[in-house]
Order: C-alpha cells, then sequence, then structure tokens
C-alpha cells in the first residue's frame, strides 16, 4: 500500500494550476446517462473516484473514449444493465447518484448502498423520500435499493428535511426527465450543484433557480447531446492555500473561482494572510509570518465547507493562539485530530468542537489517513513538522487529490510517494 513521506522544507513557495472538481465531476458524468446522444466533459480531474464512475458507466453499457487529456466522451443510448453492483459501489459514496439517472431514463435503477464511512454513517433516506414522491416505487432489500417508475417519473413538490448536496443532485437528475414540474425546495446551493444544473442544461433540460434554496426543473423528454467543462476544485484550492498559509508561503493557485471560496478566504485573511484574487487566479503570502488561529463552524455553501475543516484544524495546530472548529455536518469527522496529537498537536475534542491550541513545531511521526480530507491534513501538518511524516492508505487522498505530491513537490515542498 502507498505511503507518503513528507520533511519540513521551509515555506512553500510557486503556483499551481488547479483540477476540476470531484464533487462536480462525479455528479455530471452520472447525469451524462441521462442523455440518449454522446456527451463529451473536459476538465476531469484524474482520480479514483472519477476512474471508478467511469467504470461503473462502462459496466453499465455506456461507450467511453478518453483522450491523453483526460477528456471523456460517454456515449450513453446503448445502456444496457441498470445495476451498480457493491464492489464498485462500496468505494464512492457518490455512486448513489446513479439512482436518478438510470430510474428517470430507464423506469428502473438497482444500487448497492454505500454503507457508512469514516466521517459519519452519511444516509440516502432523503434521495429515497424525494424519488418516492415523484412517483418511484423505491424498496431497500438486502443492502441494495431496487426502484421502479410506472412510466415516467412525475413532477412533484419536495420540501427537503435538511440540506443535501447528492439528494439535491440526485433529485435534480430524476425530475429532468420528468413528466411535469418539479420544485425542489430547501435544496443545496452548493457551486457543485449550479454546474450540474448548468450540465443539464446545455443537453437540452429546463432547469432554473440553482444556487438558490428553491430550485425548479420542467421535465423534457430527452436530453441531447453536448459539451461541458467542470468547474475548478475549491476544496482542491482551499487545500494548497491552506499549505502555503501554514509554512509561512506564498503560492497562486491557476484555473480556479475565486467567487466561490468567500468563507474559506476570509478565514485564511482572518489567519494573517494577504490575499489577493483575478478571474480565474488566487494568490496568498504570509511574508514569512506565522498563522494565527481562528475559529470555524461548518455549514452548508455559502457558509463554511465541511471539506476544509481538517486543513484548518491542521492550521491551528501550529498557529499562534487558540482557535475551534466546530462540526456541524458529520457527526464524525474528527479523525485527523487523533493522529494529529501523535504529531504533538494540542487539540481537545468537546461533542462537535475541537479546541486547537497552536504549538510552535509538530513533530513527525507515522500516522494514518482516516478519509479524504483528513489525510490532506496530515500531509499538511507534515509540511512544517519536525523530521520524518510517513502518512499511510493514501488510496484516501487518490480519490479526491490529483498528483498531490507533484503539485507540492512544485512549490518547494519535500515529498514522495513510496510503495
Ligand atoms: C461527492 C460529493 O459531492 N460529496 C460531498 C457531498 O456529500 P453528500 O452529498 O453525501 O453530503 P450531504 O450534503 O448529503 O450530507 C449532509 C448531511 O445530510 C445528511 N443526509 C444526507 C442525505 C440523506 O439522504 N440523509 C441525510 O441525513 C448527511 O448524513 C449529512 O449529515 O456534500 C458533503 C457536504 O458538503 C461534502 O462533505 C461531500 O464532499
Ligand atoms: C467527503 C468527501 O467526499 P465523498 O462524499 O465523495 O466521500 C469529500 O470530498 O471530502
Amino acid at each position: 500500500m502507498d505511503k507518503l513521506l513528507i520533511k519540513d522544507a521551509g515555506a512553500l513557495d510557486g503556483s499551481i494550476k488547479i483540477s476540476g472538481a470531484k464533487n462536480a465531476a462525479l455528479p455530471i458524468l452520472m447525469g451524462a446517462l441521462l442523455v440518449d446522444g454522446v456527451t463529451t466533459i473536459g476538465n476531469l480531474p484524474h482520480l479514483n473516484d472519477v476512474t471508478t464512475t467511469l467504470e461503473l458507466m462502462g459496466r453499465l453499457g455506456a461507450k467511453l473514449t478518453i483522450d491523453d487529456k483526460f477528456n471523456v466522451e460517454i456515449d450513453s443510448r446503448n445502456i444496457h444493465s441498470h445495476e451498480a453492483p457493491y464492489e464498485l459501489v462500496k468505494t464512492m459514496r457518490a455512486s448513489i447518484l446513479v439512482l436518478g439517472p438510470l430510474l428517470a431514463r430507464f423506469g428502473e435503477a438497482v444500487v448497492s448502498l454505500p454503507g457508512g464511512c469514516a466521517i459519519g454513517s452519511r444516509p440516502v433516506n432523503l434521495h429515497i423520500e424525494g424519488m418516492r414522491e415523484m412517483g418511484a416505487d423505491i424498496e431497500v432489500e438486502a443492502g441494495y435499493v431496487k426502484a421502479k417508475s410506472d412510466g415516467r417519473l412525475k413532477g412533484a413538490k419536495i420540501v427537503m428535511e435538511m440540506v443535501s448536496v447528492g439528494a439535491t443532485e440526485n433529485l435534480i437528475m430524476a425530475a429532468a426527465l420528468a413528466d411535469g414540474t418539479s420544485v425542489i425546495e430547501n435544496a443545496a446551493r452548493e457551486p457543485e450543484v449550479v454546474d450540474l444544473a448548468n450540465f443539464l442544461n446545455s443537453m437540452g433540460a429546463k432547469i432554473s433557480g440553482a444556487g438558490t434554496s428553491e430550485i425548479t426543473i420542467e421535465g423534457v423528454e430527452r436530453l441531447h447531446s453536448g459539451h461541458h467543462d467542470v468547474l475548478p476544485d475549491r476544496i482542491e484550492t482551499g487545500t494548497y492555500l491552506v499549505a502555503a498559509a501554514m509554512t509561512r508561503g506564498r503560492i497562486r493557485c491557476r484555473n480556479t473561482d475565486p467567487n466561490i471560496l468567500d468563507a474559506v478566504l476570509v478565514k485564511l485573511k482572518e489567519a494573517g494572510a494577504e490575499v489577493t484574487t483575478g478571474d480565474d487566479w488566487i494568490e496568498l503570502d504570509m511574508h514569512g509570518k506565522r498563522p494565527k488561529a481562528v475559529n470555524i463552524k461548518t455549514a452548508p455553501y455559502p457558509g463554511f465547507p465541511t471539506d476544509m475543516q481538517a486543513q484548518f484544524c491542521a492550521m491551528n495546530a501550529v498557529a499562534e493562539g487558540t482557535g475551534t472548529i466546530t462540526e456541524t455536518i458529520f457527526e464524525n469527522r474528527f479523525m485527523h485530530v487523533l493522529e494529529m496529537q501523535r504529531m504533538g498537536a494540542d487539540i481537545a475534542i468537546e461533542g462537535n468542537t475541537a479546541i486547537c491550541r497552536g504549538v510552535e513545531q509538530l513533530s513527525g511521526a507515522q500516522v494514518m489517513a482516516t478519509d479524504l480530507r483528513a489525510s490532506a491534513s496530515l500531509v499538511l501538518a507534515g509540511l512544517c513538522a519536525d523530521g520524518e511524516t510517513l502518512v499511510d492508505r493514501i488510496y484516501h487522498i487518490d480519490r479526491g487529490y490529483e498528483t498531490i505530491e507533484e503539485k507540492l513537490q512544485n512549490l518547494g515542498a519535500s515529498i514522495k510517494r513510496i510503495g
């Protein structure tokens, strides 16, 4: 199993290109199953989750052509299977997003439940309830969601009991081919939901209000061929910005979108960073100063993203002063804290809050990655720890960060992958 070996090499300095967003790429690829034609997707990140999704689409009967820049052409005209098996679904929570497209287009879907994971139980009741309201007959049996619809799904008004990114996306996709108009209230407002809606609209869907908490979808009979470029990854961007802040360095992130990172940039400025932005770039400069600890409370967009919480926890661990991190989205997203404590961090967990008292210097240790962002935060901690840090189980990182070691090496970090 691959590991990452990291040593403190001082302040990061340089420029990197940000990849397309994992969390937009996955629903968009699943959304291509709705299209009775050929879709091409650009700016796809080369990640394990994307490869798993492509494998799943291939098993369902989609014909895939991938060029050397990782642009993917998907011919979904001859889908012949409507089942997403456990062996593929287990590695990736987002695979539940095939449910809406398969059910909407073929009136049938059998999708394995992805199971719990390190950050929490992650149920899919909102996905199922919403599709039932559109007339689907759904049973959960032997670990599989088995859904059927007699003819097209029916447009419905769905009031979401809580804000869910995945359920909003699944229901948009289900409603895109439904008979009649659907309205999703209390919808997630994440930029990735907007990107999915833009993608589907460019294929002929009629979705309005994405990016607000009320989304209206006028069902159409079919979607047609088209092209879409995935939006930049705001979480990858934020991760590298924090890496630069922690190491008292300077970074320019290119091919990104500063307009979807407000909550993160505000906190970086509060930590003492000078942040400058252009149309598609963000620059952060610490001018050699140690960051100041910040208080964070995660919330649905446009609040502070839960996917950036672990990285800010790492920053607080080496910052000046004390900062609190309150996690409100997932019930168990502090696994990184236990590993950081092994590196000498002074962090106490009280309920859903981590109280971090910054220390002058962390010390390198062997640590275990438990989930995607926890792994990223341990890599960041390793960048400013004394001695060597060995991060184990980095398959989690490969789910969400494209060539992380190369990008960090370009910024001057000492990091290498060992088998
Ligand atoms: C592939 C992808 O885009 N993943 C992101 C997506 O995950 P995902 O879409 O799985 O997260 P949700 O927004 O659905 O989860 C938010 C909360 O709702 C709960 N919930 C969700 C669905 C449901 O049917 N029932 C229910 O109770 C979850 O347990 C959680 O407490 O949004 C999360 C929250 O921003 C991010 O951390 C993930 O990176
Ligand atoms: C939790 C995450 O992803 P997923 O929903 O794919 O597990 C994440 O991107 O931090």
